[in-house]
């Protein structure tokens, strides 16, 4: 299973997946929700949940890292049909970056509208502190500067264009949401927007890159979302992206903190009520926006 192979799925590939799923469940979704590492307890907001295991799935990839269940919950989340990836895939899991994309393009031929990507990242802006919750407003995406982007290969153009735009990347008006939300919630204090940085992992970074990323104006660091972010947004996909600060990134040569998976899990139990609430309450008012 686990192969490196640049292997595209192609449109038909993705609608047998589709049209599979659509079989297994009722839930007809236009919500797609990722939960980042550490956060699965996000899928356990989904109501009258079917549960579809990715071994059971056609095609699909699995989930092998801690902290990933490895499975699709269709459901309602404040009355809307939802889907809940409670797993996702990472690069350095030895997958192509079409396969751990996949789930993407298959979500848009269910229905899918808009997608609400979680993560845990490392902080690299001095203000942000363990436990806060950044809306990405924007990416740099280290793996597709240098030419590891998941839409190389032929354009399906069912799909998308050939040449997507991603200045609008996050969805604006979600951003707006949720800070709005944040500040009902009384999550104001710990709740940012910033620019997220991904690399491949699954190293964590040297103090000499953090250093680097510190220079460039990074504020949070991780190893997964961008890539689904570009997928979702070449099939005309709306997305909003969190980042759970799980760590902050170790800056000096004194320091005696070391990056750890163990940390980035704990993190996420914290938060996982406040995540939940920001999640579930952006979804339950959704239909303010227009889909694009
Ligand atoms: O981005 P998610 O899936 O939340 O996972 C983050 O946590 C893991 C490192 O602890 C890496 O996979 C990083 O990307
Ligand atoms: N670096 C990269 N990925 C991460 C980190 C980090 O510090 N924390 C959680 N995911």
């Amino acid at each position: 299973m686990l192969s490196n192979s640049a292997h595209s799925y192609s449109y038909e590939e993705c609608k047998t997946i589709s049209d599979w799923l659509l079989a297994h469940t009722e839930v007809r979704p236009l919500v797609a929700i990722v939960c980042g590492s550490g956060l699965g307890k996000l899928a356990e907001m989904i109501k009258d949940p079917v549960i579809l295991k990715y071994k059971d799935i056609p095609n699909f990839p699995q989930s092998t890292v801690q902290g990933h269940a490895g499975q699709l919950v269709f459901g309602t989340l404040q009355g809307k049909h939802c889907v809940c990836m409670q797993g996702r895939f990472h690069l350095y899991e030895g997958y192509s970056i079409q396969k751990i994309t996949l789930p993407m393009r298959v979500f848009k031929l269910m229905g899918v509208h808009t997608v609400i990507l979680t993560n845990a990242a490392g902080s690299l802006n001095p203000g942000y502190r363990v436990g806060d919750i950044m809306v990405i407003k924007d990416h740099i995406n280290m793996p597709g500067l240098s030419g590891n982007n998941p839409l190389v290969g032929p354009n399906d153009d069912r799909f998308g264009t050939r040449f997507p735009c991603m200045s609008d990347a996050y969805d604006r008006k979600l951003r707006q949401l949720a800070q709005e939300v944040g500040a009902e919630l009384g999550f104001s204090d710990f709740l940012k927007e910033g620019v997220y940085f991904v690399l491949g992992g699954p190293s964590f970074e040297t103090i000499a890159e953090c250093r680097m990323l510190h220079m460039l104006g990074v504020d949070a660091v991780g190893m997964s979302t961008v890539h689904e972010v570009i997928v979702a947004r070449h099939c005309g996909m709306r997305c909003f992206a969190l980042s759970l600060i799980s760590n902050e990134a170790v800056m000096e040569y004194t320091s005696q903190e070391k990056a750890n998976h163990e940390e980035v899990l704990e993190t996420g139990r914290v938060r996982a009520g406040q995540m939940e609430e920001l999640v579930s309450t952006i979804v339950s008012r959704l239909e303010e926006y227009s889909a694009c």
